[in-house]
């Protein structure tokens, strides 16, 4: 088998070990074997992208503008080919892998635009006779570390906007996923990135990733991934005055209002909660579902949980994929059995599901008869499993979706203006949506949260500018 290479300093180098890329829907299927870098390559990598970063931050916006570009003309070609390499690494449905890579692909392609649109001001000072402009500058060596969950979208969502503004990259994908990083490292230096400017380095978190965290030739961070990684990064990076940004879990509740449409309100459960297998940090983890309304919606779930099929993400009659490991796995199991144990009733699935290949597949999980306080209500699980939560009225409803320590996608299904809008402003979340599932962003607007679920300056669209850049302030007599 071909062991697919590390990219250090515009070369693609060996590992020092390899590890192998399983099919999670298979566990006969092996994709490739990876390279695995030590401590002292990742620092290779790290001083490659420092030594490049003078050049690479005076190169012109029409260079830079136009290797993004080729970027995302290149992934948008391969849409399909790495739809299903992606479906086969991490287990989401072909449609679902093949969009996320268009949704990389259109990622690159607006940032060659938006760094086109770079501005700053120019002002009068206070002081008469002198001006004081204010301009933005790369930030240095930008460290990513990133999740299994999203294998080419989030990778795309760092790199991009580094690249844009002047930065050098040093990437180090999850271990479950190296296949579509692999891929899209060879996309970005085929495009004709400049030796150094960007840098695969593919290995597991507590070496690879600890060397990035703590090297302090890295100027910024961007994690994605678990809360408890996330703290300690922070911990790290803050304590040698690094930038760090982070998006973490989410417990995001789906509010179903006595007025909602029950159709709507069912499809956008489903899509939140159970597609891509549960697997976004932007799950509908909680139904929070007024009185008047409740039996129906419960009803209508499990008819339509019922017409779900489980299966290979290859299968055009899939609609979940398995998930992602047998870690994982396990502990979606766990987390049925805590809710069952706190007095959840189980009303759908939960199971393992022994199909005809050796995989990591469940069925979807809904509880009733859930309260706030349970576990299950208030610790991520990331995966098929969801709550029903009995409200009042709105008002209730709207107070138990701010009960929790995370805060990053919020939805509300109603026909009511008044509501909606009420909800839009009182929810204590990053992201609101009306009538639409809590999973499922555009790539040109702002993505992140508040309270346990993301630190710093947010990914995505024109904001993601702010931590890419530092901003000068200079003073001139006129
Ligand atoms: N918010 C989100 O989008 C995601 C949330 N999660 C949550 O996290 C749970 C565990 O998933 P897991 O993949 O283990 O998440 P982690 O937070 O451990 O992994 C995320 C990334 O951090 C890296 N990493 C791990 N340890 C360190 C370290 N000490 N220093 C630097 N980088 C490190 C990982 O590398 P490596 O893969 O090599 O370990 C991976 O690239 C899930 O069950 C889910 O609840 C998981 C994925 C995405
Ligand atoms: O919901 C989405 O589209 C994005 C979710 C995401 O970024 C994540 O789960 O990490």
């Amino acid at each position: 088998m071909t062991i697919k290479k590390n990219y250090i300093a515009g070369e693609w180098v060996e590992g020092v070990s390899t590890t192998r890329n399983v099919n999670p829907a298979d566990t006969s299927d092996i994709i490739a074997e990876y390279a695995t870098a030590d401590a002292e390559q990742t620092k290779a990598a790290v001083d490659a992208a420092r030594a490049a970063f003078p050049a690479w931050s005076q190169v012109g916006i029409q260079q830079r503008s136009e290797l993004l570009d080729r970027i995302g003309q290149a992934i948008l070609d391969r849409k399909q080919e790495l739809g299903e390499l992606l479906a086969r690494e991490e287990g989401k449905s072909l449609p679902e892998a093949v969009g996320e890579v268009g949704r990389a692909g259109q990622i690159f392609k607006y940032f060659s635009g938006e760094v086109l649109q770079m501005r700053g001001e120019l002002q009068p000072s206070v002081r008469p006779g002198l001006d004081a402009s204010v301009t933005r500058e790369p930030l240095g060596v930008i460290g990513m570390i990133t999740p299994w969950n999203f294998p080419i979208a989030i990778p795309a969502w760092k790199i991009a906007p580094a690249l844009a503004y002047g930065n050098c990259v040093v990437f180090k994908p999850a271990e479950l996923v190296p296949g579509s990083a692999h891929a899209l490292a060879e996309i970005i230096v085929e495009a004709g990135v400049p030796s150094g400017v960007f840098n695969l380095v593919m290995g597991p978190g507590r070496v690879v990733g600890d060397v990035i965290v703590n090297n302090t030739q890295v100027d910024g961070i961007s994690f994605t991934g678990s809360v408890a990684t996330g703290r300690n990064i922070a911990a790290a990076a803050v304590g040698r005055m690094a930038k760090v940004q982070l998006e973490m879990g989410g417990k995001n509740p789906l509010v179903v209002l006595d007025d909602a449409d029950l159709n709507t309100a069912v499809e956008c459960a489903i899509n939140g909660a159970f597609f891509s297998t549960g697997q976004r940090c932007t799950a509908s983890s909680r139904l929070i579902v007024t009185e008047g309304i409740h039996d129906h919606f419960v009803e209508a779930m499990v008819d339509r949980l019922k017409t779900l099929k489980v299966g290979n993400p290859l299968d055009a009659a899939t609609h979940i994929g398995p998930v992602v490991d047998e870690r994982q796995l396990q502990q979606n199991l766990n987390y049925v059995e805590i809710a069952k144990e706190e007095g959840a009733k189980l009303i759908f699935g939960g199971e393992q599901l022994q199909l005809e290949t050796e995989g990591f597949f469940q069925q979807p999980a809904l509880f009733v008869d859930t309260t706030s306080d349970m576990r299950i209500n208030r610790e991520e699980v990331f995966g098929p499993v969801a709550t029903v939560i009995k409200a009042r009225d709105y008002e209730h409803a709207l107070e138990l979706a701010n009960d929790t320590e995370f805060g990053l996608s919020a939805g509300i299904v109603t026909q009511s203006l008044k509501n909606s809008t009420h909800f839009k402003r009182h929810s204590q979340a990053g992201m609101v949506m009306v009538n639409v599932p809590t999973a499922g962003v555009d790539y040109h607007v702002p993505f992140g949260g508040r309270k346990g679920s993301s630190y710093g300056a947010r990914e995505q669209g024109s904001y993601a500018r702010e931590f890419y850049t530092t901003v000068k302030t200079a003073y001139t007599l006129a």
